[in-house]
C-alpha cells in the first residue's frame, strides 16, 4: 500500500489550513467498523459472500479494479441505513473525523434512491443528516450543505420521481444542490437534461453539479455544462485532454471537485504524481481536492492535501491560492466566506516563510 508521507511542519501547515470539503459522499465515509455494528442493530443480513470481519472488509477495500466494483460494495453498504439515527451516526462520525483534520465547511452528497429503494422515506435520510450537520456547526464550527444525487443508471421516472418526492425540501433550502452519480460511462449527461431543468424550476438559488469525465472522456464535462447547466463538475479530471474545454473551464470559471485518493483507488491513474494539477494551476482553472467515499479510498481530506504535497511539493504561496480559490468556488454565503478568508490569513500569518 502506499504510504504518502510529508515533514511534519508541512503537515501541520496542511492540517491547520481551513479546509473546505465539495466532494464526498455521506455514504462513502461508511467505516467498516461502523458498518457491521449498524447491520447488527437493524437485524440487516449481508451477502453470504460479503466479507465477514472488519479487516476482510478493509482489506477488500485496498483493490477496487474500477468505479463499478467499488460501487457493488458501496451499494450494499447503503443497505445497513435504515432509521434517521443511523444516518445521524454516519454524518455524525464523518464530521467528527474531519474536525480532527482541519475541515471547516464541507458540501456534502447523499443518494436517496439507495435508501428509498429500500423503503426508507426521503425525510427519514435528510433528517437525520441534517441533525448532524446542526451539530457540526455547534459543536465543531463545521458549515455544511447538502446535495442530492441522483444515480445515473436507474431508470429515468425513477429520478423524476425522486426528484418530486425532493421538491419541498429544495424550496425550503434544505436541499441546497442537485448532483449526479453511479456507473459514469453508460449513462451519460443528455438523459437528465429533463431532471436539472426541473430542479432549477424548484427554486431559482439551487446549485447545479454533476460527475463528470472521472471515467467518461471530457465530452461528458462539456455535456454537463451545456446540457444540465451545471456550475460545477465533480472530478473532471479528463478537461484535461481537451485545451477549448480547459480554457472554457477557467473563462467560466467553473470549479472542478478533484479527489486525488479516489482516482488511484479507482484506477483513474496509476499515481497521485499523474494527476493534471499543475496543468489546471498554470490554465486558470479552479479545483478543489477532496476524500469523495473516505472509508473506501483510505483517507480523509487531510490525507488527500498530504498525498498532493508528496507528489507535487507545493510551496505555501501555492497552497495558499488553492485553499482560496476553494473557498471562493464554495457555496456558503459571503459572511461565512469572509471568516473562511480571514482563517486562511491567520495560518499563514503563523507559518510565516518557515516551510
Ligand atoms: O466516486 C464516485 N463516482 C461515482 N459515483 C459515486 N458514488 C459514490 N461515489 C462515487
Ligand atoms: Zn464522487
Amino acid at each position: 500500500m502506499t504510504v504518502y508521507e510529508c515533514s511534519a511542519s508541512m503537515r501541520s501547515f496542511l492540517k491547520d489550513l481551513p479546509k473546505c470539503e465539495h466532494h464526498l459522499h455521506l455514504e462513502g465515509s461508511l467505516e467498516p467498523d461502523l458498518l457491521y455494528p449498524l447491520a447488527q442493530r437493524n437485524n440487516i443480513t449481508l451477502p453470504e459472500q460479503f466479507p465477514k470481519t472488519v479487516q476482510e472488509l478493509e482489506e477488500r477495500y485496498t483493490r477496487f479494479e474500477d468505479l463499478q466494483d467499488f460501487l457493488n460494495f458501496y451499494y450494499i453498504g447503503c443497505e445497513v441505513l435504515l432509521q434517521e439515527e443511523d444516518f445521524f451516526d454516519l454524518a455524525w462520525a464523518y464530521f467528527k473525523r474531519s474536525a480532527a483534520q482541519g475541515l471547516k465547511h464541507a458540501e456534502v452528497f447523499f443518494d436517496p434512491q439507495s435508501h428509498t429503494s429500500r423503503g426508507v422515506a426521503i425525510e427519514t435520510v435528510v433528517s437525520g443528516f441534517q441533525k448532524a450537520c446542526v451539530k457540526a456547526l455547534q459543536e465543531l464550527h463545521i458549515s455544511s450543505k447538502l446535495i442530492m444525487c441522483l444515480l445515473r443508471h436507474t431508470p429515468i421516472e425513477e429520478c423524476k420521481a425522486t426528484l418530486e418526492s425532493s421538491r419541498v425540501l429544495f424550496e425550503t433550502g434544505q436541499l441546497h444542490a442537485l448532483g449526479l452519480d453511479s456507473a459514469e460511462k453508460p449513462f451519460p449527461p443528455e438523459l437528465f437534461t429533463e431532471c436539472y431543468a426541473t430542479a432549477k424550476e424548484f427554486h431559482p438559488d439551487v446549485k447545479l453539479t454533476a460527475h463528470a469525465g472521472e471515467e467518461g472522456d471530457s465530452t461528458y464535462v462539456e455535456n454537463a455544462l451545456d446540457l444540465l447547466n451545471v456550475t460545477r463538475i465533480d472530478h473532471g479530471v479528463n478537461s484535461a485532454q481537451d485545451p477549448e474545454l480547459m480554457a472554457r473551464l477557467a473563462r467560466e470559471n467553473i470549479m472542478l471537485t478533484m479527489c486525488p485518493l479516489s482516482n488511484v483507488k479507482l484506477q483513474v491513474v496509476k499515481d497521485v504524481s499523474e494527476l493534471p494539477f499543475d496543468k489546471f494551476l498554470d490554465a486558470g482553472i479552479s479545483f478543489s481536492l477532496n476524500s469523495d467515499d473516505p472509508a473506501y479510498f483510505g483517507g480523509y481530506i487531510l490525507d488527500n492535501y498530504v498525498a498532493v504535497q508528496t507528489r507535487f511539493n507545493w510551496d505555501m504561496q501555492t497552497w495558499k491560492k488553492v485553499v482560496k480559490q476553494t473557498i471562493e468556488g464554495s457555496w456558503c454565503d459571503a459572511k461565512r466566506k469572509n471568516e473562511l478568508h480571514l482563517l486562511l490569513d491567520a495560518v499563514m500569518e503563523k507559518y510565516g516563510n518557515t516551510l
